[in-house]
């Protein structure tokens, strides 16, 4: 019911507090973000990295901070619902010209869930849907940075216009050839424009800051030339003389895709109306959801706040039911998907056999190691979410008990809310995109019989993939454990992506052994492993019979990736790691590169 008055004197106060809490998160984390480009000129590729990481903790500090306040000068989790309804008619007034109502909103969420009952989160008390529009957001100042900027050249000064827009940046590093590069990046659109007339409206929209990751600094943009749009993006990185070079001119949605992938750490771009830049990049990537745009940017609570939204959605539009995904069912994760929808939830179990030995605050700090640490487009993020409630009927009955067998602890089963609909409550859970398990696309590609030559290219390219992938978890500093191909996922477009964490590792961490000479016939002859073996001992040389059964795989393995089954590999780039090398990992096909020699190589 609507209040006709907002007569408590406390609301108004409440609501305010709310907004100085979010505030300051959102200073704090644009000053955060804003830094990445003295740590790019200066290459602080360690504080790149350490900022990534510690910045996905700032939200939990501030609502943790909020909603402290909340209860040491309000006694919030006293006040009566009329109140709260008040506190969140005040709040919205309040969010009227502000540039981020989105994450305002969900800030209020996060705060006010701590404090109300479960049976109040619907919305009159919390945003369950957006109040406050995001569209046309502007800051009127005319000192303001504009979202993008367009710029209008014509055939005879593309080149000067060109590097104008390079140079509005105001990199503080020299390039050390932009005319160079200009020509190569023109080079590339002619090609990519082929013989198209520019019409009159023929422009370059460029976002007004630089998308920072790991030693990478990227522009974002599109080409307009009448109904044509072309999404680019171009990536600027240190050569090995540590001058500025534009490596590679990304175009298209494929390309972008692949740099903005759910695998990849979040960016650091310094936005004032995040919801602009959102949607400017949604016209780039329109298979993109919100959510995972705004995944990419760091803002992974709005993110997942949108992602519930969806999926609350596609539930109330579908009717298939919750199973066990298809697969080899895990040791550690109880893992289940709904056909219709492109996702995989995971809990933990409460026992695991004796061969895992493991705990659940244990599997739990590796999954936030890699939400936290660079996934170099090779682990998948994972969403994390407490007390998810799920309709009964929607749940297949074997998945019920699977989860009573293996995970009681997480389970319940009840009318909560009492709304007289039963509901399956799981109490902690991890939610990460749907791939087609290595394993099973493997047997596949057996089934088909070595006579078919697209299963034969099919087997060929995701092992080499397979490889690439464990090499660019190397250049992370990160040993996967089991390696085993059921432990990681294809994509929709071919990548191979790791997703079992629960025995990952730092390279760093590792002791990468040969498997010493038997001493006499009879440890020769020994079936068993007859040497000692360290708790972070790994043998790589004993990778192959578990892999490599297959006389194919093992061919196509061999002659791309045999390095990997050397421990003197792995050591070496411990080593270098361990004297504080940062690789590079880049987030395109090498091919693109303008000048592949350019800058240091990666591992593959
Ligand atoms: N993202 C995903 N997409 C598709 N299937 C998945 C995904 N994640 C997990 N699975 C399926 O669930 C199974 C178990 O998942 P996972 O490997 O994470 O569990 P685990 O208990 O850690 O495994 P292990 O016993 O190897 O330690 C996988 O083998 C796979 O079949």
């Amino acid at each position: 019911m609507f209040p006709q008055r907002l007569d408590s004197p406390l609301a108004y106060d409440i609501a305010k507090a709310m907004v100085d809490g979010f505030n300051r998160h959102y200073r704090l984390f644009r000053t955060e973000s804003a830094r990445a480009k003295h740590r790019f000129e200066t290459a602080d590729w360690h504080g790149q990295q350490r900022a990534q990481r510690e910045r996905i903790e700032f939200y939990d500090l501030r609502v943790r901070e909020c909603f402290t306040r909340l209860e040491r000068e309000f006694k919030a989790g006293a006040l009566p619902m009329d109140v709260w309804q008040q506190i969140k008619l005040h709040y919205i007034g309040l969010l009227v010209d502000h540039y981020q109502p989105e994450l305002a909103e969900t800030f209020f969420n996060s705060v006010t869930t701590r404090i109300l009952h479960r049976t109040h989160f619907h919305n009159d008390f919390i945003f369950v849907r957006p109040a406050v529009s995001t569209e046309y957001i502007e800051n009127p100042e005319r000192t303001a940075r504009p979202t993008y900027h367009a710029y209008y050249p014509t055939r005879e000064n593309m080149r000067e216009v060109f590097k104008q827009l390079v140079n509005d940046f105001d990199l503080r590093r020299p390039f050390e050839d932009l005319d160079r590069d200009t020509g190569y990046v023109l080079q590339a659109m002619k090609r990519r424009l082929g013989d198209a007339k520019l019409r009159t409206n023929f422009q370059f929209q460029v976002l007004s800051g630089l998308f920072f990751r790991n030693k990478g600094a990227y522009v974002v943009g599109k080409i307009i030339n009448g109904f044509t749009e072309i999404p680019f993006a171009l990536p600027i990185l240190h050569n090995r003389h540590g001058k500025l070079v534009i490596d590679a001119a990304l175009f298209g949605e494929d390309d972008l895709l692949m740099l903005f992938s759910f695998a990849r750490a979040y960016f650091m771009v310094d936005m004032e109306i995040p919801s602009a830049w959102v949607q400017f990049l949604r016209s780039l990537m329109p298979r993109k959801q919100r959510t995972e745009i705004y995944n990419a940017l760091g803002l992974a609570k709005q993110g997942k706040t949108l992602f519930y939204r969806d999926f609350l959605q596609h539930l109330r539009y579908s009717t298939d039911r919750f199973r066990i995904a298809p697969g080899i069912k895990g040791m550690v994760m109880l893992v289940f998907d709904l056909p219709s929808f492109p996702f995989v939830f995971k809990l933990i179990k409460d026992y695991f056999p004796p061969q895992k030995e493991t705990t659940r605050e244990q599997i739990k700090a590796k999954y936030l190691l890699v939400k936290q640490h660079d996934r170099v487009g090779r682990m998948a993020d994972t969403l994390e979410y407490r007390e998810v409630a799920f309709p009964r009927e929607r749940f297949e009955d074997d998945l019920i008990e699977e989860i009573r067998k293996f995970a009681p602890s997480q389970l319940e089963i009840s009318d909560r809310d009492g709304d007289g609909h039963l509901e399956v409550i799981i109490k902690h859970l991890y939610i990460e995109r749907r791939m087609i398990p290595l394993n099973i696309y493997l047997q596949e590609a057996f089934d088909a019989g070595p006579g078919d030559p697209h299963a034969r290219a099919q087997i060929e390219r995701v092992v080499i993939e397979y490889g690439n992938a464990i090499k660019d978890l190397v250049a992370a500093n990160i040993f996967p454990g089991d390696m085993l191909w059921k432990n990681f996922g294809v994509t929709r477009n071919g990548k191979v992506v790791f997703y079992d964490y629960d025995e990952i590792e730092y390279i760093t961490d590792c002791n990468f052994r040969r498997v010493p000479e038997p001493r006499n016939e009879e440890e020769e002859m020994s079936g068993e492993v007859w040497y000692t073996v360290g708790p972070h001992d790994v043998f790589p040389e004993t990778f192959g019979p578990f892999l490599l059964g297959n006389p194919q795989v093992r061919a196509v393995f061999l002659e791309h990736h045999a390095d990997l089954l050397d421990a003197s590999f792995w050591q070496a780039h411990k080593e270098r790691i361990a004297q504080g090398h940062v690789y590079d990992v880049f987030p395109y096909d090498q091919k693109k590169r303008f000048n592949p020699t350019d800058g240091e190589t990666d591992l593959s």
